[in-house]
């Protein structure tokens, strides 16, 4: 779907030359979120615009669905970018025209006529869930209703690929829960594959298949995004998704629970990408009849799978002990003794 081989792009300027990606080489498959992670001066936004033609490679081959980029006239990129949109941070409407007026602009320029238009519009309305607002402008609406509509104008010429720079960033916490959860549902519903850019893990771990970690212009990590949970492998990831679970607390917790369940058996509880959304632990404890505390934890939700720990403080002998291990481990729970 999207093949980016051995891509660098230098900035030349007047005192210097930038390399802003060095040496790239990355797959997205067709119906994918693929995420692109990295602080700021990654090469994140240069990477993402290499993909519409919005910037060439200084060198190697970037294809999106066949059509190699760089080789394609103005015209031809004109042509591609309806087929690969983008969406940005700042919305990028255009004030002077009405919700329903800023959704039909990229039908216009495509030469769809009125009646055709007028049709798609209120298609992509309802499937944005902006009906009502069709004839506000952009400055009466909230920030994340700006991005419905530069999510729906970007979906009006039926795309293949959706590029995403940064955009939720502008959005709060629970705006930008609901523009995710309107991303996946039109992946699926619009066969389209996302390449996205962002600096939050949290966008990354709630909708992303697999992601690339940049820095310094280089892809330091890539893979599916529960192994960059597990597994991080580079400083940079190991940062991103330390600053996403911040689990430390537990740690200085530990004595106080100790002396708080003198008696009790104190067990973690390993989710590693647990792909069952049955309540395991209560199925256990109802099982065994066990008497359990939670004392803390951090269970976090991938787009597919869940991952975290859970502390818990059992009354339990030590045969019941290891039959719960292995009933645990059937479902990818691990199951370790903290204090006995
Ligand atoms: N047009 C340009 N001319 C010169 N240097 C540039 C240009 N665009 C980007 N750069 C430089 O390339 C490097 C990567 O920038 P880029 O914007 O791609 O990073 P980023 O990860 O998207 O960061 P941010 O999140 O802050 O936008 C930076 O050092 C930046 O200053």
């Amino acid at each position: 779907m999207i093949d980016i081989s051995n891509v660098s792009k230098i900035f030349k300027t007047k005192n210097q030359n930038i390399t802003a990606v060095d040496n790239v080489e990355l797959n997205v498959k067709a119906g994918e979120i693929f995420g692109v992670i990295g602080y700021s001066g990654a090469g994140k936004s240069t990477l993402i615009r290499l993909l519409n033609g919005l910037e060439q490679p200084s060198e190697g081959t970037v294809t999106v669905t066949g059509d190699e980029i760089s080789k394609m006239t103005m015209k031809e990129l004109r042509k591609k970018r309806q087929k690969v949109s983008m969406i940005f941070q700042h919305f990028n409407l255009l004030w002077s025209r009405t919700v329903a007026e800023n959704i039909s602009f990229p039908l216009e320029i495509a030469g769809v006529p009125k009646k055709d238009r007028e049709a798609r519009v209120a298609e992509l309305i309802r499937l944005v869930g902006l009906e009502g607002r069709e004839n506000n402008y952009p400055s009466e609406l909230s920030g994340g209703q700006k991005q419905r509509v530069g999510i729906a104008r970007a979906l009006s010429n039926e795309p293949e690929v959706l590029l995403c720079d940064e955009a939720t960033s502008a959005l709060d916490p629970e705006t930008t829960d609901e523009v995710l959860d309107l991303l996946v549902d039109i992946t699926k519903t619009m066969n389209l594959t996302i390449v996205l850019i962002t600096h939050e893990m949290h966008v990354i771990r709630k909708i992303c298949d697999r992601a690339a970690v940049m820095e310094n212009g280089k892809v330091v990590e890539v893979g599916p995004v529960i192994e960059l949970f597990q597994n991080p492998q580079s400083e940079v990831t190991k940062r991103f998704v330390k600053d996403d679970i911040s689990d430390d607390d537990h740690t200085v917790a530990m004595d106080e629970i100790k002396q708080a369940f003198p008696t009790s058996t104190i067990v973690k509880l390993t989710f590693v990408g647990t792909q069952t959304k049955s309540p395991i632990v209560s199925e256990v404890i109802r099982n065994y009849s066990l008497d359990m505390n939670i004392l803390s934890g951090n269970i976090k939700q991938t787009n597919q799978e869940s991952y975290g720990h859970l502390f818990i403080a059992l009354d339990i002998n030590q045969e019941t002990l290891e039959t719960i291990t292995e009933e645990f481990a059937r479902h990818d729970v691990t199951l370790e003794v903290e204090s006995q």
